[in-house]
C-alpha cells in the first residue's frame, strides 16, 4: 500500500486539531508555559470553535491523567518509551480522547497516527490497542510525584480528596452582577446557588451562548475566588483599592458591591482585557498601570485588596497544566510579602486589608498570613464562606478541590483579613 504523504494526512478532518493539542503539551512539558498562554498562537490556525475546543481538552486531560496515562502505555511496551519521546505524547493524546472524552478508537487513531509521520506509527498502534483491552483509568487521577509528597506534607489526609476532585472538569460557576436576583438567574439558567451573587452550572461549551451573557448580567469567575471580595462586604461608596486585578473576576465584584475601585495592574495587555470585562457588565473603575512594588498611592484606601501572583496551584482542576509546571516559588512568596507591605501603606486607619491566592502552597497562603505582625487580624465568620466550608481556627479561608464535593468542587484558595 502507498505510504500517503503527510500533506494529505494534514487534510483528514481533525488532524489539526490533535496537532494543536500535541503542540499545547509540548509547550507545557519541555517549555513549562501555562496552557492559557500557550494556546491563542497555537489555535490561531484551527478555523472552527469546536476544533480549537477540543484541541483544548485533550490537551487537559492528558495533563489531568499523565502519571496514570503514562503507567498505562509503560504496561503495554516492552522497552519504556523516553519521557519526552513523540510517540509517548501522541499515544497520551490519543487515550486521553478514548477514555476521557469518550472518542471511538477507530477516529482516535486515524486523526492520532498522522501525528508520526516517519516514527513509530506501528508500536503506537500496537500500543494504544492493547491499552483499550485492559482495565482503563482508576477513578481518580494520580497526582505527579512531586505534588503528591508536597500536598501530602502540607494538607495530612487530603491529598486523596484533592485528587478525586480533579477526576472530572469542574462546573461553571457564574458571578452576578445584582446578586439580588440570585434565585431569579439560578432558575433562568437552570443552575444553584452555593453563595449569594453565585450559580453554579453543569454545563460548559461557549459562554457567548449562556442567557445573560451579551446584557452582562454575570461573568465566569470559580465560588472560591468571589471569596476574598466578599470579605470587604457592601462598599456604600468606600474606596477600594485592587492591587494585581486583570482580567477583573474581583474587581467587578466590589464594583456592583458598591465600592469605588482603583485597579492596578503591571501588565496593560491584561488590563485591556479587565476594561472589556468591567465594560461588558457596565461598571466602571479606575485604572493604573503600574509595578505596584514601585507605585505610591496620592491617597489613602478604606480597603486594599490584594490577589497576589502565586502559584495558582489551586485552580488545577482547570489548569491541570500547574501540576507540570511547578517551580520554585521562593521568588513569588518574597513578592507577596512586599505586595503585603506596599498595601498597609495605603490603607488609612481603621482601613481593611484583604490577602487572597489561588494556591495550594502553605508557603504562599498560611505562612504569609502569620507573617504580617503590623496589622490587626479579622477573622472570617462562617455566613461570609460558602455554605459547608469553615473558617480555620485562626480565622482564615482555606479551600481545596476536595471540598464540596457533592456540589460539584471548589477550586483551591486562600484569603485572611486585617484591619489597619
Ligand atoms: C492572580 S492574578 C489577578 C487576578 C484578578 N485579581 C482577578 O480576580 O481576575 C495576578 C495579577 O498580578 C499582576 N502582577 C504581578 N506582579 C505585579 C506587580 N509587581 N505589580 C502589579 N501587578 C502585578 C499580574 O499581571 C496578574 O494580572
Amino acid at each position: 500500500m502507498a505510504r500517503s504523504s503527510p500533506a494529505a494526512e494534514e487534510d483528514i478532518p481533525g488532524v489539526p486539531a490533535r496537532r494543536a493539542a500535541l503542540r499545547l503539551l509540548d509547550a507545557v512539558l519541555r517549555r513549562g508555559d501555562p496552557l492559557d498562554q500557550a494556546a491563542p498562537p497555537v489555535l490561531r490556525g484551527i478555523e472552527r470553535g469546536d476544533d480549537r475546543a477540543l484541541a483544548l481538552a485533550i490537551a487537559h486531560e492528558a495533563l489531568r491523567w499523565m502519571p496514570d496515562l503514562d503507567r498505562l502505555i509503560d504496561s503495554a511496551t516492552r522497552q519504556p518509551l523516553p519521557d519526552d519521546a513523540k510517540a509517548r505524547s501522541v499515544l497520551r493524546l490519543m487515550l486521553a480522547q478514548a477514555l476521557r472524552l469518550g472518542l471511538p478508537p477507530h477516529a482516535v487513531i486515524a486523526t492520532g497516527l498522522p501525528l508520526l509521520v516517519g516514527g513509530p506509527r506501528r508500536l503506537a498502534h500496537g500500543v494504544f490497542s492493547a491499552v483499550l483491552r485492559g482495565d482503563g483509568l482508576p477513578e481518580a487521577p494520580t497526582l505527579p510525584h512531586a505534588v503528591h509528597d508536597r500536598w501530602s506534607a502540607a494538607w495530612p489526609g487530603r491529598v486523596d480528596a484533592i485528587a478525586a476532585g480533579l477526576a472530572v472538569p469542574p462546573p461553571l460557576d457564574l458571578s452576578l452582577r445584582d446578586a439580588a436576583r440570585t434565585a431569579e438567574w439560578a432558575d433562568r439558567l437552570g443552575g444553584v446557588s452555593l453563595a449569594p451573587g453565585h450559580v453554579r452550572l453543569a454545563r460548559s461549551g461557549p459562554i457567548e451562548q449562556i442567557e445573560g451573557f451579551a446584557e452582562g448580567a454575570w461573568w465566569v469567575q470559580d465560588l472560591a475566588a468571589t471569596v476574598p471580595a466578599r470579605l470587604l462586604g457592601p462598599g456604600e461608596g468606600r474606596r477600594v483599592l485592587d492591587l494585581c486585578a486583570a482580567p477583573g473576576g474581583k474587581t467587578m465584584q466590589l464594583a456592583a458591591a458598591g465600592w469605588q475601585v482603583t485597579v492596578l495592574d503591571k501588565s496593560a495587555r491584561r488590563l485591556e482585557r479587565l476594561g472589556e470585562n468591567v465594560a461588558r457588565i457596565g461598571l466602571a473603575v479606575d485604572v493604573v498601570v503600574a509595578d505596584a512594588m514601585q507605585w505610591r498611592p496620592a491617597e489613602l484606601y478604606d480597603a486594599v485588596l490584594i490577589d497576589a501572583p502565586c502559584s495558582a496551584s489551586g485552580t488545577c482542576r482547570r489548569h491541570p497544566d500547574v501540576l507540570h509546571r511547578l517551580v520554585d516559588q521562593s521568588g513569588l512568596e518574597d513578592l507577596q510579602r512586599g505586595l503585603l507591605e506596599r498595601a498597609s501603606g495605603a490603607l488609612r486607619a481603621d482601613g481593611r486589608l484583604v490577602y487572597a491566592v489561588c494556591s495550594l502552597e502553605p508557603g504562599e497562603g498560611e505562612a504569609q498570613a502569620a507573617w504580617v505582625k503590623a496589622l490587626g487580624p479579622v477573622p472570617i465568620t462562617p455566613n461570609q464562606l460558602p455554605d459547608g466550608i469553615a473558617p480555620t481556627p485562626e480565622g482564615w479561608f482555606r479551600s481545596d478541590p476536595g471540598m464540596l464535593a457533592e456540589a460539584g468542587g471548589i477550586d483551591g484558595f486562600f484569603a485572611a483579613m486585617w484591619e489597619k
